[in-house]
């Protein structure tokens, strides 16, 4: 019958002999177990044949997951593909291989990648632009102006516009911490190295959208150290303080 053929020319192929198959004339390639002859199909592939080519005699379930990084072949292409199947990957004991490095079951390799991917994806606080939005609500476009203040001291006084959501002059109008007044620091001050990563926070903001403030909150994300002085010496708490202050108390004026 029909089933007992193809069943039979489903063929054990270890990867000494998928390297055999490693050029344009004939080119083999395992993905997922299955060894697949793909010679007559190089031509018709939807890119330059040297991206498909190298893969020849390999295994190449990592290419085909991964068109771009993260990126797999689409289930149309996972049709065509079995039109070329010629046998299973198997080791030198005749042990199906699922993939050359670890001979993983199917089964685990969809659960693994799944699993490592949602860690990856989930955002730190500092990146959760939902969060974010849901926090600043839909400021209007204008001017603003807000304060820090701690134990009467202001310590920040931040303006900045809004212009489509995106940030763009933001300025310290004050800027001092138990009565040191960074912006007047003259530069061989030991301090003045905090007023320049401060200044590089407001050059950073510049053309952002809002939710980015929220960066902040990993200043390390945001400058680097500057003569000794790392991020975690700028307190970017206040800096998201005194904006959110600004966006509370409304537009200062408008644009
Ligand atoms: C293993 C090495 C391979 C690599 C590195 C590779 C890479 C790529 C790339 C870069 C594209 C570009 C277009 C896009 O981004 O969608 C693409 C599309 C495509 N490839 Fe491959 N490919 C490989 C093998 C194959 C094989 C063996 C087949 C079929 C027998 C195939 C079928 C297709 C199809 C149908 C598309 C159109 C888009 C899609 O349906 O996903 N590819 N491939």
């Amino acid at each position: 019958s029909d089933e007992a053929d193809s069943a039979g020319d489903e063929r054990d192929i270890t990867l000494d002999e998928l390297a055999e198959h490693a050029s344009a004339e004939s080119c083999w390639k395992a993905i997922h177990g299955g060894v697949y002859d793909i010679t007559d199909y190089v031509p018709d592939h939807p890119t330059e044949e040297e991206v498909i080519l190298e893969w020849c005699g390999r295994e190449s379930s990592e290419a085909w997951d991964n068109k771009s990084p993260g990126r797999p072949h689409s289930p149309a292409a996972e049709r065509q593909l079995e039109n070329y199947r010629i046998g299973r990957l198997v080791d030198d004991q005749g042990e199906p291989l699922e993939s050359a490095d670890t001979g993983e079951l199917p089964s685990e390799e969809q659960d693994q990648p799944m699993e490592q991917e949602a860690a990856a994806a989930a955002p730190s606080p500092a990146e959760d632009q939902r969060l974010h939005r849901a926090m600043l609500g839909q400021p209007l476009d204008g001017h603003y102006r807000g304060v820090f203040t701690d134990r009467g001291e202001i310590q920040v006084n931040i303006t900045f516009d809004l212009r489509d959501g995106h940030l763009s002059d933001v300025n310290f109008r004050h800027l001092a911490y138990r009565g040191v007044d960074y912006l007047t620091l003259e530069e061989d001050a030991d301090l003045y190295p905090v007023m320049v990563q401060h200044r590089r926070i407001t050059e950073w903001l510049e053309g952002e959208p809002l939710t980015s403030i929220f960066a902040l909150y990993e200043p390390e994300r945001v400058v680097d150290e500057v003569d000794g002085f790392s991020g975690a010496t700028l307190r970017g708490a206040k800096v998201i303080s005194a904006m959110r202050d600004g966006l509370n108390r409304g537009v200062y004026s408008w644009p």
